[in-house]
């Protein structure tokens, strides 16, 4: 079971789900009359965009992207591969990126600049997590769930080796998680 791998809760489902509420309620209220386009990153925003439109009740349009960030083990390259498209025109709507980390900011900083580019009438961020000390270029989000410190976290979408996302909870794993790989 996953519960065993666990080492220490960060962030409990209940305290996430009352976060996941105010961040509803506060996008809403900017976004009634907006129509926005709100955009999953794939996959690790796959839960917390579920949790979150729902805690949304205005009328919005729903699309996805993948991208991967690629280079070698060592020295990341920073650059970003489209791996899935938005099937949705971009030009002269209002985008809400939806991530469930930032880390390095990498990601977020290189979708911001290509859906600009496309002519988004406005793109905002709202991010489950934020860890502030992992960042190599300059990103903030508009809407933060919570901040991390700097440790791998798994949990309500964020992966180790593409296992944990479904954890309905974010916490780090005990070490021999990793040496036993
Ligand atoms: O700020 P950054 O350093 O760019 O890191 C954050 C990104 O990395 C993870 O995705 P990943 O590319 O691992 O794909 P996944 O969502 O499928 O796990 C995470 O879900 C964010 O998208
Ligand atoms: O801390 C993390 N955990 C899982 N995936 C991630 N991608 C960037 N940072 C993280
Ligand atoms: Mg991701």
């Amino acid at each position: 079971m996953l519960e065993k791998d666990i080492e220490k809760t960060f962030y409990s489902e209940q305290q996430i789900q009352e976060r996941v509420a105010v961040l509803g309620e506060e996008i809403s209220r900017e976004y009634q009359d907006k129509f926005p386009l709100v955009v999953g990153i794939l996959k690790g925003a796959v839960p917390f965009l579920s949790d979150l439109v729902r805690a949304m009740p205005i009328h919005m349009e729903m699309d996805f992207m993948d991208v991967s960030s690629y280079g070698n083990a060592t020295v990341s390259s920073g650059e970003v591969r489209i791996l899935k498209d938005l099937s949705t025109v971009v030009e002269g709507r209002h985008i809400i990126l939806v991530e469930d980390i930032i880390d390095s900011g990498r990601t977020l900083k290189y979708l911001v600049d290509l859906l600009k580019h496309r002519k988004a009438a406005s793109v905002k961020i709202v991010t489950m997590l934020d860890k502030p000390e992992g960042r190599v270029v300059d990103m903030a989000a508009d809407y933060v769930g919570f901040e991390v410190p700097n440790e791998f976290v798994v949990g309500y979408g964020l992966d180790y080796a593409e296992d944990y996302r479904n954890l309905p909870y974010i916490g780090v794993l005990k070490p021999e998680i990793y040496e036993n790989a």
